[in-house]
């Protein structure tokens, strides 16, 4: 059978992504209390793939994410999933807003109800919990006594998803708490390299770019390889290589597949240019969208001047 991991445990968005990636029915579903440790478990072959979160549309990049899959053994992304997130405050029963001095949470959800809890618990502490889920699960019946914890959780209320407050039988003391109500989170679907999803036309490729050396326009030269072939960008990120300071790699999602000609040109100019790329994964776009290909990007155009450069070389034009 299948063993899918995901960021865990039970109630997390990374657990609902997985509800809604259809080969995830039937498979064998593996919490992880980190998105490191279920990347670690899945390099290591005990899981066939695993569910992650890498971007927010309100706080951006998940770092932990995109490093985990910068270095090390590679991965490839081989889907994504859509999660529209809503927070809820949650606390266990008979406790009430005034009661609440500090908030366990995700450093992910607490960036995106900032605005409520400046407004109505300004002076609440920050908690933060590896996931969303198991700050819920803290506050959840019989928590003291599962795991020997010494004393009362260290905070009084989560911000968790509706379902992880029902999953640990808390009361929610406020709902809809998010700052941006049409907030969504995307999760990858990672495997070890091996088959990868073929083009469908409605494709993105993410990869990562190391810098051969720093020089002005450096940034520039990487993003003109996309912009020549017509590719458009949908993500773009600095993230520390961590080897000195200063030094960046770019963290990038295009349009399109590697089996694409334009994307295929445009990686070879970039293996050109830069020490490393890190190949990522090409995957079928979850909101179906077909790829913006810019004029005269087409593979048939590609072809046509792949045809005749071979026909002068050949001396036939
Ligand atoms: O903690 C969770 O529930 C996660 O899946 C990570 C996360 C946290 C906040 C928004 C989206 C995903």
């Amino acid at each position: 059978m299948t063993r899918l991991g995901y960021l865990g445990p039970e109630g997390t968005f990374t657990s609902m992504a997985l509800d809604r990636w259809p080969a995830a029915d039937g498979a064998e579903r593996v919490a992880f209390g980190s998105v490191d440790a279920a990347l670690a478990a899945l390099r290591a072959g005990e899981v066939d793939g695993a569910m992650v979160p890498i971007e927010n549309s309100v706080e951006g990049g998940v770092s932990a994410t995109l490093d985990a899959l910068a270095s090390g053994d590679p991965l490839l992304v081989t889907g994504e999933v859509m999660v529209p997130v809503t927070f809820v405050l949650a606390a266990r029963a008979g406790t009430t807003l005034a009661d609440v001095r500090a908030v366990g949470t995700h450093s992910h959800a607490w960036a995106q109800v900032r605005g409520w809890m400046g407004a109505r618990l300004p002076e609440a502490v920050y908690v933060p919990t590896l996931s969303t889920a198991a700050a819920a699960e803290t506050l959840g019946e019989g928590h003291e006594a599962r795991t020997a914890a010494a004393g009362p959780p260290p905070f009084d209320a989560a911000v968790c998803a509706p379902a992880a407050a029902t999953l640990h039988g808390l009361e929610v003391l406020a709902d809809g708490i998010g700052d941006m109500q049409a907030a969504v989170t995307r999760f990858v679907l990672v495997a070890r390299p091996g088959s990868m999803p073929g083009p469908t036309g409605a494709d993105k490729t993410t990869v990562v770019l190391f810098q051969r050396d720093d020089h002005a326009g450096g940034l520039l030269e990487l993003l003109e390889q996309f912009a020549a072939r017509g590719i458009n960008m949908t993500r773009l990120e600095s993230r520390p290589t961590k080897a000195s300071m200063g030094s960046y790699c770019f963290s990038v999602d295009i349009e399109g597949h590697v089996r694409d000609e334009r994307l295929g040109e445009a990686l070879m100019g970039l293996k050109r240019i830069c020490s490393e790329v890190r190949f990522l994964g090409s995957y079928p776009r979850a909101d179906r969208q077909r790829a913006t290909v810019g004029p005269q990007a087409s593979d048939a155009h590609f072809a046509a001047a792949r045809d005749w450069l071979g026909e002068i070389r050949d001396g036939r034009a």
